[in-house]
């Protein structure tokens, strides 16, 4: 039987090597920037930012909305954004109309023209997200897609992808996601001139 502990260190030999791999790739500090603009961009005509993903990718979903609308470093402004996460919303939505229609729904109520969805999936394969992206296209709002491997669907149906072409578990995936969502933050603050 392998060694758990020589798991656990090869797990975090893995991490840094994602992390190199992402680094390494320029098309990853650009999509970087065009996200951060989009969504700055968004937020100084008024609009707001809806985030949304499944499992590991929900909770980097509030974890991205939280530190803009509550707070990440400083003390400033809160920011518009909210991450689709209402459990009362996603199970009426999820058992009277599909799970694939839970992020969908909340964006034909809430999403409006401007508005950007950041729809985060290590795969980017899951059906609510991408159903998520088509009802944001439907509402005019623009969209940038987290992603992990190749992409996947979503990576025809947004505006920015930022990829972590890593193609095997997702924690690893995540882990990246979770620096660039922090990232991410830090640049909209340091644009709308609220950060150091
Ligand atoms: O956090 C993890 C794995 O690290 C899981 O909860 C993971 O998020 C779930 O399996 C998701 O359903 C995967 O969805 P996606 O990333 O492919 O969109
Ligand atoms: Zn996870």
């Amino acid at each position: 039987m392998n060694d758990p502990m020589l798991q656990v260190r090869q797990n975090f030999q893995e991490a840094r090597d994602v992390l190199d791999l992402f680094m390494s790739e320029s098309q990853s500090w650009e999509s970087i920037e065009k996200a951060g603009n989009l969504m700055v961009e968004a937020i100084e005509l008024g609009h707001k930012l809806i985030s949304c993903g499944n499992g590991g990718s929900m909770s980097d979903a509030m974890h991205f909305a939280e530190e803009l609308s509550g707070r990440f470093r400083g003390d400033r402004r809160a920011l518009p954004a909210i991450a689709i996460s209402d459990p009362s919303h996603i199970t009426c939505s999820a058992n009277d109309f599909g799970y694939e229609k839970v992020f969908s729904r909340f964006i034909e109520g809430l999403g409006r023209r401007g508005d950007v969805l950041f729809a985060i999936s290590t795969s980017g394969n899951s059906g609510n997200v991408v159903e998520a992206c088509k009802a944001a296209r439907e509402q005019g709002m623009k969209i940038v897609a987290l992603t992990g491997k190749n992409g996947g669907l979503l990576a025809d149906l947004c505006d920015v992808e930022i990829r972590v072409p890593f193609f095997g578990f997702a924690d690893r995936v995540q882990e990246v996601h979770i620096k660039i969502i922090h990232s991410l933050i830090h640049l909209i603050e340091l644009k709308l001139n609220l950060s150091k």
